[in-house]
C-alpha cells in the first residue's frame, strides 16, 4: 500500500521516493533523467498509460514522451508502493508530471504550471494520492513565484475543488462541405500549398508561434506537437501517422499565415476529413483553407474538434448551417497562484477599485485584494478594507481570461456581494477577444 503520508486527508509535501531511490532524494524523477531513472520511468509511462486505459506504451510512445521530459523541463512524480506484493511494484500507483510555460492573458504572456498526467491506479483511487501530488506542485509553483496554473480534465468534477475553473471552451463541428458550402464574397486569394508534414513543420511552427503571440488564452505547446504534426507519432496508434496531410496557406508576399493539418478518413465512398490542427492568422488563410478543405474531392464532410466559439466560418458562408455544433466543451482550466500578480498581467477594461474577498481552500489565493484598474492595467494588493465582492478561487479561474462574464457567474450564485462593487467588477473585467486555447496537454 502506498505511504500512509500520503494517504492522509492533507498529506505531506512530497510523495514517497521509490525505494529505489536513494535516503532523502527527492521525488521528482528529475528533469533529465539519469541512466539509473530509466527503470522509474518506464514504469511511470506504463503507469500513466494505464491509468488512462491506453494499450501498454511501445518504444514510439516512450521516446516522444522522452523527448518531451527532456525538451519541456517537465517534472514528473510518482508514488510507488513502498511493499509491493506480488512483485507489482515496477508500476507506480500514482502519475503526475508539470512543467512551466507561457499563456497570454490577452495583455501579456504570464508563466503558467501546466498540469498533466495525473493519473491513480484503481486499487489507490481516493485515498488522496492526487491530493497530494497536486498540492504539493500548486505549493511550490507559489514559492518559486509562478502566477497561474492550467490543466485540461478528463472530467469536470475534479479540479474545482483545487481552485481551477474552466477558462476556455472549445466547439466540435460537423462541416457539410458539399454543395451546400458556399463562402460568400470573392474567392480567397493567397496561395495553398500541400506538403509533407516534416517539410511542412517550419511554416507549421512558425505561424503557431505567431497565432501564439497574438491569440488570448493560447499556451505554448510542448514538444509532443512537433512528432504529432509532422506525421511522426499518431498518440493512439503508437506509431508514425501514414495518413497526416498538411496544407499551408502563403500570404501575397509568399509567408505562411495559415496550416491545416488533417485526416481523411474511410477508403470508400462519401469520406470525412478530421482536421487535426487548424491555425489562421487572418481572414484570408482562413477563408482559403476552408475552401481547400471543402473542394477536397470524395470528402462530403470535414469534422473540427478545437473550434473557438468566435470563429467567423458560419459567418464566411452562405448557407452558415453548413457548419453544425456538435458539442462544446471545456477546455482550458485556470488556477490563480499568486492573486496580485495574474490579476496585474490581464487586461482590465475600465477604471475602478474593488475589494475581492476570494475563499481557496487551498489557502494560495486566500484573502482580501484590493483591485484597482486604470487604462487598461490593474493592480492589486493585499485589503484590510471590508470585503464587497466574495467569490472563490475555481470561479476567479473561470473568470481570468475573460471567456466568462462576472454577471454569468452573479446569476449562478458564485459571485456574491455589494450589488454596485459586483457590477463595477464586471465592468472591469467585461471586454477584449473570446479566449482560446489550441494546446492540448
Ligand atoms: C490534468 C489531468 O491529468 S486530467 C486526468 C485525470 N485522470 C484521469 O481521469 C484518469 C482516471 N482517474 C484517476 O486516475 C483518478 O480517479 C483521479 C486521478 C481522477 C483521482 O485520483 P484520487 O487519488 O482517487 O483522488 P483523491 O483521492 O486525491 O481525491 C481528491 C478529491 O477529489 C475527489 N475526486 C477524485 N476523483 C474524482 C472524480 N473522478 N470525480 C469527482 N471527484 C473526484 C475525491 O472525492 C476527493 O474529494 P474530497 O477531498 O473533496 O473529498
Amino acid at each position: 500500500m502506498a505511504s500512509r503520508e500520503h494517504a492522509a486527508p492533507h498529506p505531506a509535501p512530497h510523495p514517497a521516493p521509490h525505494p529505489a531511490c536513494r535516503p532523502g532524494a527527492a521525488p521528482s524523477l528529475g528533469a533529465v533523467p539519469r541512466r539509473a531513472d530509466r527503470p522509474l520511468l518506464e514504469g511511470w509511462c506504463q503507469a500513466q498509460a494505464r491509468g488512462f486505459h491506453q494499450a501498454r506504451l511501445q518504444e514510439s510512445s516512450r521516446a516522444v514522451w522522452l523527448d518531451h521530459l527532456r525538451g519541456d523541463g517537465v517534472r514528473p512524480l510518482g508514488i510507488w508502493e513502498e511493499q509491493p506484493a506480488l512483485g507489482a511494484g515496477a508500476l507506480p500507483v500514482a502519475t503526475y508530471s508539470s512543467y512551466d510555460k507561457q499563456l497570454h492573458t490577452g495583455a501579456r504572456q504570464v508563466t503558467a504550471r501546466m498540469i498533466s498526467d495525473i493519473t491513480v491506479a484503481p486499487t489507490h483511487r481516493r485515498q488522496g494520492l492526487l491530493r497530494s501530488l497536486i498540492t504539493a506542485d500548486l505549493r511550490e509553483a507559489a514559492e518559486t513565484g509562478v502566477p497561474v496554473a492550467a490543466l485540461t480534465a478528463s472530467e469536470g468534477s475534479i479540479y474545482g475543488r483545487f481552485g481551477f475553473g474552466p477558462a476556455t471552451v472549445e466547439q466540435q463541428w460537423e462541416v457539410d462541405t458539399s454543395l451546400r458550402f458556399a463562402l460568400r464574397g470573392a474567392a480567397p486569394s493567397g496561395r495553398v500549398v500541400l506538403l509533407e508534414p516534416a517539410e511542412a513543420w517550419p511554416a507549421v511552427a512558425a505561424v503557431f508561434a505567431r497565432w501564439h503571440e497574438r491569440q488570448r488564452g493560447s499556451l505554448q505547446r510542448p514538444r509532443f506537437y512537433e512528432s504529432m504534426l509532422t506525421g511522426a507519432w499518431h498518440p493512439a496508434q503508437d506509431g508514425p501517422d501514414h495518413r497526416l496531410r498538411v496544407a499551408v496557406h502563403l500570404d501575397a508576399a509568399g509567408e505562411p499565415d495559415g496550416h491545416v493539418a488533417y485526416r481523411v478518413e474511410g477508403d470508400r465512398g462519401v469520406r470525412t476529413a478530421d482536421v487535426v490542427d487548424l491555425v489562421t492568422l487572418g481572414p484570408t488563410a482562413h477563408r482559403a483553407l476552408w475552401r481547400f478543405l471543402a473542394d477536397l474531392d470524395l470528402v462530403g464532410s470535414v469534422r473540427w474538434n478545437h473550434a473557438s466559439t468566435a470563429d467567423p466560418l458560419p459567418w464566411s458562408l452562405v448557407e452558415p448551417r453548413a457548419v453544425r455544433v456538435v458539442g462544446q466543451r471545456d477546455s482550458l482550466w485556470v488556477r490563480l497562484v499568486d492573486v496580485p500578480a495574474a490579476l496585474a498581467a490581464r487586461p482590465w477594461y475600465a477604471e475602478g477599485s474593488v475589494v475581492l474577498e476570494v475563499a481557496d481552500p487551498l489557502g494560495l489565493a486566500s484573502g482580501r485584494w484590493r483591485l484597482t484598474a486604470s487604462a487598461g492595467r490593474a493592480t492589486c494588493e493585499p485589503s484590510t478594507d471590508p470585503a464587497q465582492v466574495r467569490l472563490e478561487a475555481d470561479t476567479l479561474g473561470s473568470l481570468y481570461l475573460g471567456g466568462t462574464r462576472v454577471e454569468t457567474l452573479s446569476a449562478a450564485g458564485r459571485v456574491a456581494g455589494d450589488p454596485a462593487a459586483v457590477h463595477a467588477f464586471a465592468t472591469m473585467s467585461t471586454g477584449g477577444p473570446v479566449p482560446h486555447s489550441l494546446t492540448d496537454f
